[in-house]
């Protein structure tokens, strides 16, 4: 049983292989059984040498920083719309809770959805947009390798179930975005409430998720025996977690795991923002997901309803 967040190495099938072909299947599947062993037990890996560029995950960091130190009254002028079909933009300060029976988040972030793209600061951050669109692409491509390797080690017979079930990711018909998070350093006075958190303990609701996070630490991922360890960055790391999607579509083999983020106890971090990028992967949203095994354990769900259920009770 995994108490700690296993490494799987991408070296051979990063983005770096421009060849995708290149890879025997047996070493696909050596990355598969990985991948699945580690989703099987404690719900998380990190990825390495996945070839996503470091100057571009520091280019991301670098304009988001930017945008949340934009005044609020700039910030609020992107503001991301209620309306859960409108996935792009600012999201508040303490505007939703990850654990619904918290108080809002201490967070800030913004959401980029390229199909539902309506506005950007391009006076106050120009290369923003752009940066973000780079970045969402090598996010895809990623995913499907880990998706091959996925599919490899939950032996399906098609091969390309999982990337047919995103072909729309980045098109009308995925929900598929990028988030960046931004926890600011905690206010002087004290003034956080009871029971808050930078990030309520949650699950991800979506098939995979790829998260890079900054030096400072924070992220907590609840291991099997409901102790929550630190996800401890890993320098050049991408973090990968399944979604309670995932976890549904594979009758309950995976584990959609909880994590959260804690308001820090000492008094160096306190004073430290912390910045954290995700990458949410869903399956395009006419996908009707019946489990794996062709058990019965859950009852067919649209990919679409099951995100609009999940939205309609975190997003206050
Ligand atoms: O900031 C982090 O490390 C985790 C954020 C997270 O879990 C989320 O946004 O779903
Ligand atoms: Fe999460």
């Amino acid at each position: 049983m995994a108490t700690s967040i296993p490494v799987v190495d991408f070296q051979k099938y990063g983005l770096h292989k421009k060849n995708e072909t290149e890879i025997t299947n047996a070493d696909l599947k050596k990355i598969g059984d990985k991948l699945i062993a580690a989703f099987d037990s404690i719900g998380f890996c990190y990825v390495i040498n996945h070839g996503i560029p470091q100057d571009l995950i520091s280019q991301i960091f670098g304009v988001s920083n930017t945008f949340f130190d934009l005044p609020t009254e700039t910030k609020m002028k992107y503001v991301r719309p209620k309306d859960s079909d409108m996935d792009h933009g600012y999201v508040k300060m303490e505007a939703e809770s990850l654990n619904p029976e918290r108080p809002g988040d201490n967070k800030e972030a913004f959401d980029f959805a390229p199909s539902h793209q309506k506005f950007w600061p391009n006076k106050e951050v120009p290369e923003m947009k752009d940066i973000f669109q780079k970045f969402y692409d090598e996010c895809k491509q990623m995913a499907f390798r880990i998706f091959d390797a996925f599919t490899s080690g939950l032996n399906l017979e098609d091969r390309n179930f999982l990337r047919n079930s995103h072909k729309n990711i980045g098109r009308d018909g995925n929900c598929t975005i990028i988030r960046t998070n931004w926890y600011p350093p905690l206010p002087k006075d004290g003034s956080i409430k009871p029971g808050q958190e930078r990030c309520g303990e949650h699950s991800d609701y979506g098939s995979m998720t790829l998260l890079f996070q900054d030096g400072i630490g924070g992220l907590e991922v609840c291991n099997k025996n409901g102790d929550y360890i630190p996800a401890t960055p890993v320098p050049g790391a991408i973090c990968v977690n399944i979604g309670d999607l995932m976890q549904r579509w594979t009758a309950d083999k995976l584990k959609a795991t909880k994590h959260r983020v804690l308001i820090p106890e000492s008094e160096v971090l306190k004073n430290k923002g912390r910045q954290s990028i995700a990458f949410f992967i869903h399956p395009d949203v006419d996908r009707v997901i019946t489990c794996l095994d062709g058990s019965d354990k859950y009852k067919p769900i649209l990919a679409s309803d099951y995100l609009k259920l999940r939205f309609s009770l975190t997003y206050l």
